[in-house]
């Protein structure tokens, strides 16, 4: 496996001049180079797939508030829709999604301020935003099953 990915390496790291004879240059490290998914990656991958999945869930947000204005049909509509078990699967995914992508981005402010480069710390502050999503999720259906059900 390792022999693979250095063979990889050194066939990107071979060019040509112009005149034609072969030269070595450096190349930044790219996928290939790397042994398997890190902290680092799946937090920043996880980042911009929960950045993408907020905007498309924005379209359901406005959604409910168009028909909010439309009228009692429509907004039966949205209601209906929500409250089938793909709408509150969707529901449900969309508030992870939310909460990783605000987790992830408060872990951004800290780099921000210039603390949490370190790797041990990157794994705390990684676990903490993906365990805080876990407990925030689930916290958020509770206090809204209890609102809807008072
Ligand atoms: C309506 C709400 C939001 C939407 C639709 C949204 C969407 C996105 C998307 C699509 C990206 C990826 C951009 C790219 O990779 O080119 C992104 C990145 C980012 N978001 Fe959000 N976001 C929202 C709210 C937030 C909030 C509340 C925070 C902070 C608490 C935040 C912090 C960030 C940061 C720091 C990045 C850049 C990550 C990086 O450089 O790797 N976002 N967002």
């Amino acid at each position: 496996m390792a022999e693979n990915h250095h063979d990889a390496r050194e066939a990107t790291m071979v060019g040509r001049r112009t005149d034609g004879t072969l030269v070595r240059r450096p190349l930044s490290p790219h996928l290939q180079v790397y042994d398997m998914l890190q902290m680092t990656s799946a937090t920043s991958i996880m980042h911009r797939i929960t950045g993408s999945a907020w905007s498309v869930g924005l379209a359901f947000f406005v959604w409910w508030i168009v028909a909010l204005a439309s009228g009692p049909a429509a907004y039966a509509n949205v209601q209906w829709f929500m409250g089938s078990f793909i709408g509150v699967i969707l529901l449900f995914g969309l508030t992870a999604v939310v909460w990783y992508h605000t987790l992830a981005g408060v872990r951004h402010l800290y780099w921000d301020a210039g603390y949490g480069y370190d790797i041990p710390t990157t794994y705390r502050t990684g676990w903490a935003a993906i365990i805080g999503t876990g407990v925030l999720t689930v916290l958020t259906w509770i206090v809204a099953v209890i609102a809807w059900a008072s």
